[in-house]
């Protein structure tokens, strides 16, 4: 279960999350878009996760920051984001894409408390009515695509 987006908000230390944003912001690789972008996260067990954004010369599948968040998740031992920012080049907050308010949920929920320009809301203000893991339960997948 993740925190209620209270807890999460209440558990992060904001300034200390938003400057590990900032830092990892300064080592995107960007050489296309030059837009640089880093976010970090808080774990429910009080790891902080992050990563910037790495473009290619395939400009379509550049790493949004938040590929690279999730990825240190992950390798990191799992678990559960409960608090999350994201900056731009300038460090100023920015929302994170729609893309990437899916991989959010993924390892959030819709209690996961995100900074936003406007405070900080749960990620279920971004993400209304939002697709995840519960509808995949029970599918078989389409009628006759399931292969051999
Ligand atoms: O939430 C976002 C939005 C954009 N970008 C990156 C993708 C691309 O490298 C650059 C310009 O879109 O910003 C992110 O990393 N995260």
């Amino acid at each position: 279960m993740s925190d209620s987006p209270a807890t999460g908000a209440g558990r992060a230390d904001w300034p200390a999350l938003r400057e590990r944003a900032r830092e990892l912001m300064s080592r995107a690789y960007v050489p296309y878009s030059k837009y640089p972008v880093g976010a970090a996260a808080l774990v429910d067990d009080g790891r902080i996760v992050g990563g910037c954004n790495v473009e290619n010369a395939s400009y379509g599948i550049g790493l949004c920051a938040e590929c690279g968040l999730v990825s240190e998740l992950a390798a990191t031992g799992g678990g559960r984001l409960v608090a999350f920012t994201c900056c731009d080049g300038r460090g100023e907050i920015l929302m994170p894409c729609g893309r990437c308010r899916q991989l959010l949920w993924e390892h959030g929920g819709p209690n996961l408390a995100v900074d936003t320009a406007s405070g900080v809301r749960p990620l279920s203000d971004l993400l209304p009515d939002a697709f995840g893991p519960e509808h995949l339960a029970g599918a078989d997948g389409p009628t006759g695509s399931t292969g051999p």
